[in-house]
This record gives C-alpha cells, structure tokens and sequence, in this order.
C-alpha cells in the first residue's frame, strides 16, 4: 500500500497570494506515476487486472486553501457574533480547496489514473484541531475495488472550536495508521513530495549553511524549528515532521523527497534510493 503526499508547495505556486497551479510539476508527476504503478505491476488500475497493491494520494491545499484560511482565521477562537463572517470563510475555503482537487484529479485522470475525489470536509471532524471522526470505509472499498482515493488538506467541523483547518499531513498520518485493507498489501509504504530535499537542520531557503539531514528521528536533530517560508495556516514543515514522527513511534517510516526534481516520485515509487529525509 503506498500513500503518497504531494505537497501544496510542487502543485502550486505557494509564494503566490494567487491561486496558481503549477501545472508542469502535476503533469509531469501525474506521468511519473502512472509509470511507476506500470513498473510496479500495479496497472491494474488501467488493465483491471488484480493487484495486492493500492494508491492513495493526499496533497496539501498551497496558494489555493492558505491565503483564504488565514484570512478568515479559520480554527482561531471567535465571539458569537463573529459566527456569520466565519462560516462564509469556511464557505470560501472549501470551494477554494475542491477547485484545487477537481484540477488535480482531472489532470490525474487524463494520464489514465483511475482517481476519485474524496472531500474531508464532508465527512470528517475534529476536535482541538485534531481528528476525532473519520471513517475510513469508502476509501478502502475504493482501493479494493482499485481506484485511487485522491484527499486534500481542507477546512471541517470541530467539536470545540466550530471551523478548523485539517492539514492534508495530518490526514497522512491518520491513513497510515488506520487503514485496513481487506484484498491489499497492509505494509505501508509513506512518501511525501515536497519542494526542498527533505529535512535540514533549518530553513535551507533562508540560511546557506542548513545542513541536510538523510535521516530523523527526532526534532531535537533540527536546530532551528522555523516556519516556512510562505503562506502556511498548519505548521509548514515542522507540522508535518511532528505528524511524520508520531507515524515512527508505531514503526511506519516515511521519507520526504524533492518533488521538483524530475523522476523523484518515480524513482521513489520504484523504491530507489534518492536524496531526502527518511523519518523513522
Ligand atoms: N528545517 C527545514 N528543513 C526543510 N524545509 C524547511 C525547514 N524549515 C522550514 N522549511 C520550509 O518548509 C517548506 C516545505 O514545507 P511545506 O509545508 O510548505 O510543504 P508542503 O507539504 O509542500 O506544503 P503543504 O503542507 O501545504 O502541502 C520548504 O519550502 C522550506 O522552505
Ligand atoms: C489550508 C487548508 C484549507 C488546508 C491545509 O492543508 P495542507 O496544505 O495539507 O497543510
């Protein structure tokens, strides 16, 4: 079973206070999985032949879900009165975050993946931000029927704060962990493509002697626990170690990779050896 995260900074242009896709990186990567899954005997989703293996696919929401929850403030504590502005927020939100997904799995589609959209904010809760509602069956149903669940960083209800965000690396983590499979590999495989070459020891885009490290098993490896460098309502890459470490401590590695770099995915798919962070 492979869960594959692709990170709002390679599918859009995250510096952008516009929504822009960056539609060379998801055409690209769309291409380098299918050939992955081909190379993998896994083209069952296109020869409908039987495979033990699935793909699930989860990517952050980027220039199109950041700048609208940080506006409204989404999952900040508000008065009453403040309800109505908030809820249009949400509104706009979620519309942002689905036009984002409905690009994504259309281009997906038109390289042959058999891709189906799966909207968090429709059917998952949290509370205090993290998941306390998920229910993980029509994601599973889908993988053994063998298509390809495709989830995206969104805004849901939340049982003490109303409205929150729910990043797409805490939804990873909760897959990871929870789902079962009845006619699939359970060994999961956990890859997240990113826009840097994985973890450094601090913001390699704001200090040139960030020093890249090939393997974390703590936070304590990081000496400067910065944000990131754009638009970011849920913890940038800090937010995703922390998710990726909590999946570490019940055994399921994951590796960060640099999904700008050409035939990084594929090669990550196929199991090769190439540079970013592996979280164990
Ligand atoms: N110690 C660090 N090591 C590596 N990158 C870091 C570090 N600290 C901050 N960053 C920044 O984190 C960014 C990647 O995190 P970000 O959350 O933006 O990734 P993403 O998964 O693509 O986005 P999203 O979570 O919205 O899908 C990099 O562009 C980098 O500038
Ligand atoms: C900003 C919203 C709505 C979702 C954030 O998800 P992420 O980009 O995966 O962190």
């Amino acid at each position: 079973m492979i869960i594959l995260k692709l990170g709002g900074s390679i599918l859009t242009n995250k510096n952008s206070k516009k929504a822009e896709v960056n539609y060379t990186n998801l055409n690209r990567i769309a291409n380098e999985i299918k050939n992955a899954l081909i190379n993998k005997g896994m083209d069952n989703f296109i020869n409908n032949n039987s495979s033990d293996q699935g793909l699930v696919i989860i990517h952050g929401a980027g220039s199109y879900g950041h700048p609208p929850a940080k506006k409204y403030e989404i999952g900040k504590n508000f008065n009453n009165d403040e309800y109505p502005k908030k809820r249009i927020g949400f509104s706009k939100t979620q519309i942002c975050v689905k036009k984002l997904n409905t690009i994504i799995c259309d281009i997906l589609v038109n390289h042959g993946l058999p891709c189906v959209s799966i909207q968090a904010s429709s059917f998952i809760t949290t509370k205090n931000k993290r998941i306390n509602n998920f229910n993980l069956d029509s994601i599973e149903k889908y993988i053994d029927e063998g298509f390809i669940p495709v989830i995206y960083g969104d805004v849901v209800l939340d049982d003490e704060l109303k409205v929150a965000v729910l990043s797409g690396d805490q939804i990873l983590q909760y897959i990871a962990i929870n789902l079962n499979l009845s006619s699939k590999s359970n060994k999961k495989e956990v890859i997240l493509g990113t826009d840097v070459n994985g973890v450094y020891t601090k913001n390699p885009k704001k200090y040139d002697d960030a020093k890249h490290i090939p393997v974390l098993t703590s936070l304590d490896d990081i000496d400067e626990l910065d944000s990131t460098t754009n638009i970011d309502v849920t913890g940038g890459m800090i937010g995703k170690i922390k998710e990726l470490l909590e999946l570490a401590e019940i055994g399921i590695e994951s590796k960060i990779i640099n999904a700008n770099e050409h035939g990084a995915i594929l090669d990550a798919l196929n199991n090769k050896n190439i540079k970013g962070t592996k979280i164990k």
